[in-house]
């Protein structure tokens, strides 16, 4: 652990109250055979009503782990350690802290008020039961329907997706539907209970491109008739460009930088945010107004993400970093607002302030 970790990072939102979830200093560690590791460390962001929150990073990041420590979803067998606070605004208003209660209380929150999609849904979905009786058991588990109330609703679900012919396609098996509709299905499933909060994690990366588009348009329908908050994970800035309206930047574990999408597009304050734009193909960023924009040719970040193992003594960007100095490998810098909804954890801004 670095010299950062006994000072965790607040809530980071402005408002007090305003949000329907703020993360604050959150870290998730793991038994591994070669010893403890810190895959999340001191992860802070807030989701207002409505909105979207894309977590960003390269693979390994940590961004599976912080959404699923925030389901409450890590194997017994990983021996997951995780500290930090999220609170939740629930339906009737009041505040939880979704780290720290009881289990049978977060079951009950689970696949009800706080839903997550993953990337393959087949992990998610039981080969044995048709698609229609996985959709009614929630419902009749959550919101007490009887059977063919149930049922009549798992149908509903399947027409809100759009899957065509939903009356036939609710008495199928998930091995008989295409991965698009399969994604389809897991919406649904997700969305069956009306969730305040929708975790998605990377749920387009399998799909082809033409079907990612549908399925993103469906995800950014059905949120603004309901209203939901998403936390949206991906590596795929041109996503965040178009669907998130707020973006946290993940590196090595840790948010380095987190603005709304418009912002931190337009003005990208860590040198790694900076790296991940210069990725980015000139329309993505032309949309939302990034500065001096162009058609630019891919650009890989030179270098490797260090290893949780051995994380180095400061910044962990900093064996990458183009403007490094020896400040940056002494303490890891500690993430600070700067400026509405914005955080930046790097020390260079002060440097040159
Ligand atoms: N159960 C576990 N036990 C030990 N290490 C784990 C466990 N789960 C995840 N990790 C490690 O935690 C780190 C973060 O993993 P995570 O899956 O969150 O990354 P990610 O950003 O979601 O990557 P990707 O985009 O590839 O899904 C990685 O080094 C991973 O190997």
């Amino acid at each position: 652990m670095t010299s950062e970790a006994s000072t965790t990072t607040p809530p980071c939102d402005t408002t007090p109250g305003a949000a329907r979830l703020e993360v604050g200093g959150l870290s998730t560690s793991f038994a591994t055979d070669a010893g403890r590791i810190q895959s999340v460390a001191d992860v802070s962001f807030a989701i207002h009503p409505g909105e979207t929150l894309a977590l960003v990073g390269e693979s390994g990041s940590g961004k599976s782990v912080t959404s699923l420590t925030l389901m409450g979803l890590h194997a017994r067998t990983s021996q997951a350690q995780v500290t930090g606070q999220a609170w939740f605004v629930r339906r009737d208003g009041r505040r939880v802290d979704l780290l720290a209660m009881p289990e049978a209380e977060k079951r009950a929150l689970r696949g009800n008020e706080l839903a997550m999609i993953f990337q393959e849904p087949m992990t998610s979905l039981n080969p044995v039961l048709t698609v229609g009786e996985q959709i009614a058991e929630s419902a009749r588990l959550h919101l007490k329907m009887d059977r063919s109330t149930a049922h009549a609703h798992a149908r509903r679900m399947l027409e809100l997706v759009e899957i065509p012919a939903a009356a036939q396609r609710v008495n199928e098996y998930p091995h008989q539907l295409s991965g698009g509709m399969r994604q389809r299905v897991m919406i649904a499933l997700a969305m069956a209970c009306n969730p305040t909060l929708l975790i998605a994690d990377e749920p387009t990366t399998a799909l082809d491109v033409t079907i990612q588009a549908q399925i993103l348009a469906l995800m950014g329908r059905l949120q603004k008739e309901t209203g939901m908050s998403m936390l949206f994970v991906t590596h795929n800035l041109g996503v965040v460009a178009q669907y998130a309206d707020a973006v946290a930047v993940m590196y090595a574990g840790r948010i380095v930088e987190s603005a709304r999408v418009h912002d931190l597009f337009a003005r990208p304050e860590h040198p790694y945010t900076r790296g991940l734009l210069a990725c980015l193909p000139g329309v993505a960023r032309r949309q939302q107004g990034a500065i001096g924009a162009g058609r630019r040719k891919l650009v890989a970040i030179a270098g490797q993400v260090s290893s949780p193992m051995a994380p180095p003594p400061g910044c962990a960007f900093s064996p990458r970093c183009a403007s490094t100095q020896p400040a940056c490998d002494s303490a890891m810098p500690r993430l600070e607002a700067i400026g509405a909804r914005r955080m930046l954890r790097c020390i260079q801004r002060e440097v040159t302030a």
